[in-house]
């Protein structure tokens, strides 16, 4: 079995009385989708802000590429391969793709000594910015406006733009949220196509995207995993059909 890319050990937070992680601990293995998924309230944000590093947990391990980081800032832990995309996106709309990603590229590298090289000539970018574009399949948009993109197309340039920066593994909080049917669908094929490139925790209420992409479940009830398991094993677990799948599911 692979190894574990990121591993979460006994996490706990609480908000006075409320535990909103009570004894988590799982983990993410290269090659992987790996579906973190609970009603409403369960404490999946909490969660996926403990792991980024926004939200301090009270107790509990998160190791990184077997590297204890629980107790580094968000951006000392994307520096590091965590990469994160926001449901409130930072792209630049007027620019291009490409250009957003060398933007991104010269701003990760420390660009102080560039100041005066116009980024659009600077060779050292153009070359990683279009790699990263080509990975995630956009390399015939490069010079569209990032505002004209789809929705779908701006996940995957903002996903372009972490693997640019070294992203390890992805934190993907809610990736289908606003999107329509077509766009779900178009999205669940790139980022079955993703895993081959970096694993993915993925937080996702679209359970369509979430049974086709997943290679584990796990499930969130108040705080607490109730299991982990193959879509097959989590569809079939009685315990979670009633906790959370409801009758039918
Ligand atoms: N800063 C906070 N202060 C107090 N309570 C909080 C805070 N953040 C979250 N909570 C509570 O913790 C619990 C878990 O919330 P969280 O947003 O993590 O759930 P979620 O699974 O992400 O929900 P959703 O699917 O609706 O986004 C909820 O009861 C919420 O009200």
């Amino acid at each position: 079995m692979a190894e574990p890319v990121l591993e979460i050990r006994n996490l706990e937070k609480s908000f006075g009385a409320l535990k909103a992680t009570d004894d988590v601990s799982l983990d993410l293995r290269s090659g992987e989708i790996h579906a973190l998924i609970g009603p409403n309230g369960a404490g999946k944000s909490t969660l996926v802000q403990q792991i980024a590093g926004s939200l301090k947990p009270d107790s509990g391990t998160i190791l990184f590429q077997g590297r204890d980081v629980s107790g580094l800032d968000m951006a000392a832990r994307a520096r590091l391969g965590m990469g994160r995309t926001f449901q409130i996106s930072s792209l630049a709309g007027e620019f291009s793709a490409l250009r957003n990603v060398m933007l991104a590229v010269q701003a990760s590298a420390g660009s102080s000594f560039r100041f005066f090289r116009p980024v659009m000539r600077d060779a050292s970018l153009i070359e990683p910015a279009r790699e990263a574009l080509s990975r995630v399949g956009l390399s015939d948009r490069a010079s569209v406006p990032a505002a004209e993109l789809s929705h779908g197309e701006r996940r995957q340039l903002e996903i372009a733009i972490a693997l640019a920066q070294g992203a390890r593994a992805f934190l993907l909080d809610e990736p289908m949220a606003g999107m329509g049917p077509e766009g779900s669908q178009a999205l669940t094929r790139f980022l079955d196509t993703l895993r081959a490139q970096a694993p993915v925790l993925l937080i996702e209420h679209d359970m369509d995207a979430v049974f086709a992409l997943a290679d584990r479940i796990s499930v969130l009830v108040y705080g607490r995993i109730v299991a982990t398991g193959t879509v097959e094993e989590i569809r079939n677990d009685p315990a979670v059909r009633e906790a959370y799948l409801g009758e039918g599911a």
